[in-house]
């Protein structure tokens, strides 16, 4: 089974994949370092201190890194989306999105762009018009450690087949950040 864990940078996919990578059964791919390593991309774009990934060449490693000795392989990024059918997409508080991001040293128009994305929902919305499974979590005031248990909630649902209570639970919609954007 391929999942993506997805989100605005920042929102919490790295530190909760890497706890996720401790534990047995579970298959970690960190997808941005893997793009990076192994120039996955097509262009850099130094104006935006990013690359631009080539998403044949992404999804065709994929395919051949996932090992299927493996129950579940996770896809860390937030281009996971474009990837996986089952997603779960991280929210964060725009707010507190904020203060992670400058800690990163990224530039204003950086930290800008990353949260207008967010408070306008563009990766869940992405996600809903692209996969089959979408799930919500809002990691605005959980550890990575509940992150993680929640996560393994949902994983476990769809292995037993029975995700009802979960869909409802972390449904697509359920966090609204309207207020940051009026504020
Ligand atoms: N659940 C959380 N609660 C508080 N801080 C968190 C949480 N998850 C991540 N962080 C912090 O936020 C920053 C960004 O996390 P990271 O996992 O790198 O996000 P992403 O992979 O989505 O870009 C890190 O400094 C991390 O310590």
């Amino acid at each position: 089974m391929l999942i993506g864990i997805t989100g605005t940078p920042g929102t919490g996919k790295t530190s909760v994949t890497k706890l996720l990578e401790e534990e047995p059964y579970y298959q970690v791919i960190h997808l941005n370092e893997l793009i990076k390593d192994e120039k996955l991309y097509s262009e850099v774009d130094a104006e935006r201190d990013c690359v631009v990934a080539d998403m044949d060449m992404v999804y065709d490693r994929i395919l051949e890194l996932q090992d299927k000795s493996y129950t579940v392989t996770i896809v860390d990024s937030h281009l996971s989306h474009h990837i996986a059918d089952i997603v779960i997409v991280l929210r964060t508080d725009p707010a507190v999105l904020k203060e992670r991001l400058e800690k990163r040293n990224y530039s204003e128009e950086k930290v800008k762009e990353n949260l207008e994305a967010e408070a306008l929902d563009i990766i869940l919305a992405e996600a809903v018009e692209w996969c089959e499974k979408v799930f919500e979590i809002n990691t605005t005031e959980e550890s990575a450690e509940k992150t993680l248990k929640n996560i393994m909630r949902i994983i476990g649902g769809l292995r037993n087949g029975n995700t009802g209570e979960l869909e409802e639970e972390f449904r697509p919609g359920s966090v609204d950040w309207c207020d940051y954007l009026f504020d």
